[in-house]
């Protein structure tokens, strides 16, 4: 994706694509860490309690200080400026919080209750480096070091276009052989998880001019075309059917689910047609379109974490095929997981239920309970 400057507003999750170089100190100026006093120390060293003329009042804000007077105090709130020539401020908590004069009880040593300028970040320092993740704390930081905009990578732009002509949109009513459309919703929202911009269309049946037709019109503002449904071998095939004569293959991934599968170029634009069945749909973005978009983004960590942890049952797998099961894992119970519905790509509520993928290697058909594998966490 292009780098282009953005309103920190736009900024959580992206990548800065430039270091940043502090334009100030921060704190930019020495200031109080307390409400209080601000005093020289050495005022306070012939014993206690002593009592202060309060020469001035600083609140948080104030521009223009007088300086502070032997033998005086200045009443000041926490953030204001330090006057100079005070080099302590006692807590109100240790004084008799007056206003005319002060009486203080504790001494306190030169330096307290004072941040000092530069304590956190010194002008001309690479406070945030390129290829550091925007998080609430970095754009905070950003914030307080006045910067309005960074420079990042830009979200993709996914066009998610679910086909079949069974499909109804959810909120309408369904007649016999139809089923609600579920791919657009979940599929959408993967994009949004991983950082993209989902433009969703309603599906189109299964008919290959109504295909080419919902696409023109967004050719020019989306920067890849992710398809669900009509890839495998039947009859109806859409997106094989309107797509195969361009510049996408279609083939089968030694996985499963998620065996069927296309990608390529259409008009210019990549792009990646996943089989329909709903399971296999979300397993196929997690496998390979999840990790792809986080990279256009510049992130250098695109894998889900994993882990490995003791299966609590047995289950079955497809000779010379990947399989990701869905598993429910729990590492307060000793990194166990367990296994959630069967093998079957249409069991969309195990999936929801799930909050892993359990992998079984290409040349493993069996495991028992008890048995070591690795989970991909989907949080
Ligand atoms: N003869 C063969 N048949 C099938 C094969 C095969 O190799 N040979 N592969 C099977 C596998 S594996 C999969 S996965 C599917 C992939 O098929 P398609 O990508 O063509 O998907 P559809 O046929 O359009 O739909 C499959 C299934 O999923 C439902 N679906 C589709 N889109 C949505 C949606 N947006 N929301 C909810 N549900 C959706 C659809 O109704 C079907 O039930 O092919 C197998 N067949
Ligand atoms: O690959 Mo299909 O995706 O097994 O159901």
């Amino acid at each position: 994706m292009p780098v282009l400057q953005l309103p920190l507003e736009e900024c959580l999750g992206l990548v800065l694509a430039a270091d940043v170089i502090a334009p100030l100190s921060l704190p930019p100026f020495d200031n109080s860490a307390m409400d209080g006093y601000a005093v020289r120390a050495a005022d306070l060293a012939g014993g206690l309690p002593v009592r202060l003329p309060v020469a001035d009042d600083i609140p948080a804000g104030r521009v223009e200080l007088t300086a502070l007077k032997p033998g005086t105090a200045q009443r000041i709130m926490t953030g204001a400026p330090v006057p100079p020539g005070a080099d302590a401020v006692v807590q109100v908590e240790w004084t008799d919080a007056g206003t005319e004069t002060v009486t203080v009880e504790r001494a306190v040593a030169a330096g307290a209750n004072i941040r000092t300028a530069g304590d956190d970040v010194r002008k001309g320092d690479a406070v945030l480096v390129a290829g550091t993740v925007l998080r609430p704390s970095t754009l905070g930081l950003a914030s307080a070091l006045g910067i309005a905009e960074l420079p990042v990578r830009r979200r993709p732009r996914v066009l998610v276009l679910s086909t079949g002509s069974e499909l109804v949109e959810p909120g309408t009513p369904l007649e016999p052989g139809q089923i609600y459309e579920s791919n657009g919703m979940m599929l959408a929202a993967s994009v949004r998880d991983a950082g993209g911009v989902a433009v969703r269309l309603r599906f189109v049946p299964d008919d290959v001019e109504a295909f080419h037709e919902v696409l023109r019109p967004h050719l020019g503002s989306v920067d890849v075309i992710m398809t669900s449904g009509g890839v495998s071998a039947g009859a109806y095939e859409v997106v094989k059917d309107a797509l195969a004569t361009h510049d996408v293959r279609f083939t089968k991934v030694a996985m499963q689910p998620g065996g069927p599968q296309g990608a390529g170029r259409y008009e210019g634009l990549p792009v990646l047609a996943l089989p329909g069945n709903p399971v296999s749909a979300q397993v196929s973005f997690e496998v390979f379109v999840r990790p792809a978009l986080l990279r256009s983004m510049g992130h250098q960590n695109v894998d889900r974490t994993t882990a490995r942890a003791t299966l609590s049952a047995s289950l079955t797998s497809p000779s010379g095929r990947t399989q990701f099961r869905r598993g429910l894992y729990d590492p307060s119970s000793g990194e166990v997981v367990t296994p959630v519905g069967g093998p079957g790509s249409h069991l969309l509520s195990a999936l929801a239920q799930s909050n892993c993928l359990i992998e079984v290697p290409e040349d493993v058909t069996e495991l028992a309970a008890g048995a070591e594998v690795t989970v991909r966490h989907l949080q």
